[in-house]
């Protein structure tokens, strides 16, 4: 019992983390590309304007804002490597055999940056996934930071709401700014690289109200 206790208590924690890791990347990428946070302010503000507060039920009506949050997984997966895998039996991936019991890892950061599968692929550029069929949910090998088949996350509609909707609110709700004489392109976005992707400088900006005080 105390074993299933201790790890579901540090799946949890992982699990926070990847999603407060993911929204504070969300949030670098808008602040080092600032026509991109412009544009979720006018989607923001056309859809749901400032008179009351984004909705769980707003975010299937703010498609700049969803694809930002792939965008997002797309450059800084917060598992760059999934989870270890097995192989249960000898297989061939391309041209490789890879006899069974073989540990596999799936390289989804490097696969993100492919050139050959997305152009330009070292800019944050959510345009690229609006109109676009490729989901997170494994079925699309470009894009599948929570993994995909049996053992993929079982906590994506959670985390995907998580996500979607914290940064639906901090997008609504301030104005962002990077602090002192930071700008943009001096903005640091270099990651420490392990089981997590996580930021070398924790992310620091100003955060100015932008809706009347009886909302927060
Ligand atoms: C942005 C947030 C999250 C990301 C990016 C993420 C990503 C992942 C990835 C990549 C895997 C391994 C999949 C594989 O190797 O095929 C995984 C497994 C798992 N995740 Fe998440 N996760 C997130 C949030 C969460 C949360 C909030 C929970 C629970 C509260 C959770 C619970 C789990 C569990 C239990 C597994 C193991 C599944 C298994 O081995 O069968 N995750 N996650």
């Amino acid at each position: 019992m105390r074993l299933a206790a201790s790890k579901l208590q540090s799946t949890v924690a992982t699990g926070s983390l990847s999603t407060s890791a993911t929204i504070e990347w969300a949030l670098a990428h808008l602040l080092k590309y600032p026509h991109c946070m412009k544009r979720c302010y006018e989607e923001m503000d056309t859809v749901v304007g400032r008179r009351r507060c984004v909705e769980e039920a707003d975010i299937p009506n703010l498609p700049y804002l969803r694809a930002v949050v792939k965008e997002t997984f797309r450059l800084t997966p917060t598992g760059p490597l999934l989870l270890p895998h097995f192989t249960t039996s000898d297989c061939k991936i391309g041209e490789y055999d890879i006899p069974a019991k073989t540990a596999v890892s799936f390289h989804v950061w490097a696969i993100g940056r492919n050139a050959l599968t997305t152009p330009n692929p070292l800019t944050f550029d959510p345009e690229r996934f609006l109109n676009s069929p490729i989901d997170i949910r494994g079925q699309h090998f470009e894009l599948f930071p929570f993994g995909a088949g049996r053992r993929c996350c079982p906590a994506i509609d959670l985390s995907m709401a998580i996500v979607q909707f914290t940064l639906a609110r901090l997008i609504q709700s301030f104005t962002w700014s990077l602090i002192g004489d930071m700008t943009p392109e001096k903005l640091d976005m270099r990651e420490v690289f392990g089981m997590m992707i996580t930021r070398l400088k924790p992310l620091e900006a100003n955060a100015i109200p932008r809706l009347s005080p009886d909302l927060f």
